[in-house]
């Protein structure tokens, strides 16, 4: 639907990446960049944005563009875009609901956003057509747009997707000390311990500026942490196991009673990608290592083929825990897997 996508990026490699895999037309200079653009899409750490938010202030930029951006939180590069672009410009936060712990244009793919909740956060006054054309964008993706304020968004992110990264690493850090005295702790770290705390592998400097700007949301919610915890761990020294088996159970029934994303017409529950090379019988030695682990596989496809480039395969699955089961293999056997919640 663009006519022409054009890449900025401090790093060339990266450029270049994108290039090679199709994702822009052309890499630019920022200054170059942005003449004529209708769009543009700050998809940076959250300082990083707002940093460019001031770099663009200094533009001559086209009198109708929109800027919009991905990051995970909205208060500050929202307040920021108010406060350094031209009247003129509009701003309309984003933020997808979709990614992984993988980073860097490598870890792109084409269908990551399809059915996925993408935030957007535009000021209540803002013009119609420039919400308009952020939204036609988004659409196209697959994802489906929620309108939110600011504020309600870093709350609402700081319980589901801040706090959760923040324990998971924190169980990591945890497991990771003791590892020291024992490297047995590393040996017995199996499936429960890796899906609880997939997400400590993602990119420490995003992270970083997201509990640097959503700090006050996050901190009460740290505060309630301690005070659960302290009362569980009451609860242990108390024996008072009808309290803990209250407790997970409550747990176990509003996890199980999540609304699973990605079901219907689009595109089946329970996928992952696995990026392969390009050369024959590789869906077939994918297959068979699955069948040798007696991993439920539903359907194979290919996402993502050109000559002489990477490839793709979307593996569909009957049931999560299959689709557990393939990732850990596959990415024990050197593959590259991206999960597709
Ligand atoms: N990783 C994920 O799953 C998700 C990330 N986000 C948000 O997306 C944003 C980007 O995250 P990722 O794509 O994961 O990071 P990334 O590290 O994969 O990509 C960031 C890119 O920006 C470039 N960059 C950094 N500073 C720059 C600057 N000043 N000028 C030009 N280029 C610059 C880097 O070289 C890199 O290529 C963050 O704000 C994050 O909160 C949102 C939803 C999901
Ligand atoms: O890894 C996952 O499952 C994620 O939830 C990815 C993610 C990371 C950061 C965001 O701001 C939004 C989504």
């Amino acid at each position: 639907m663009a006519d022409e996508i054009v890449g900025v990026d401090l790093r060339s490699d990266h450029l270049e990446d994108a290039l090679r895999l199709q994702i822009i037309d052309r890499a630019a200079p920022l200054e170059e960049a942005v003449v004529d653009a209708d769009v543009i899409v700050l998809a940076t750490p959250v300082q990083q944005s707002i940093n460019l938010l001031m770099e663009l202030a200094k533009l001559p930029l086209p009198p109708n563009c929109v800027v919009t951006d991905v990051g995970g939180t909205k208060r500050e590069v929202c307040r920021h875009a108010l406060e350094i672009l031209p009247a003129h410009i509009s701003f309309i936060g984003g933020h997808p609901m979709a990614g992984s712990e993988k980073s860097g244009i490598r870890a792109a793919s084409p269908r990551l956003f399809e059915n996925a909740v993408y935030v957007l956060t535009p000021r209540t006054d803002e013009k119609k057509e420039a919400v308009e054309r952020i939204r036609t964008l988004v659409e196209a993706t697959g994802a489906q747009i929620l309108i939110l304020d600011p504020e309600r968004h870093d709350r609402l992110v700081a319980a589901i997707s801040h706090l959760p990264h923040v324990v998971a690493a924190q169980l990591v850090d945890q497991v990771a000390d003791l590892g020291e005295e024992d490297p047995l702790y590393a040996v017995l770290a199996a499936g429960g311990f890796r899906d609880v705390t997939r997400v400590a592998s993602g990119h420490p400097g995003l992270w970083r500026e997201i509990l640097l700007t959503n700090g006050d949301s996050i901190r009460p919610l740290l505060m309630e942490w301690k005070r659960r915890i302290s009362l569980l761990d009451q609860w242990i020294e108390k024996n008072d196991g009808e309290a803990i088996e209250t407790f997970f159970r409550k747990a176990a029934d509003w996890r199980d009673a999540l609304p699973v994303r990605g079901r219907g017409a689009i595109r089946p529950a329970y996928q992952c990608t696995v990026d392969v090379p390009d050369e024959p019988g590789t869906i077939g030695r994918i297959a068979t290592l699955l069948g040798q682990h007696e991993i439920n596989l539903r359907n194979i496809g290919i996402l993502e083929s050109r000559e002489g480039d990477n490839g793709q395969l979307i593996l569909t699955f009957a049931d999560e825990t299959s689709r557990n089961d393939a990732v850990r293999l596959l990415e024990s056997g050197g593959y590259s897997v991206h999960v597709r919640a």
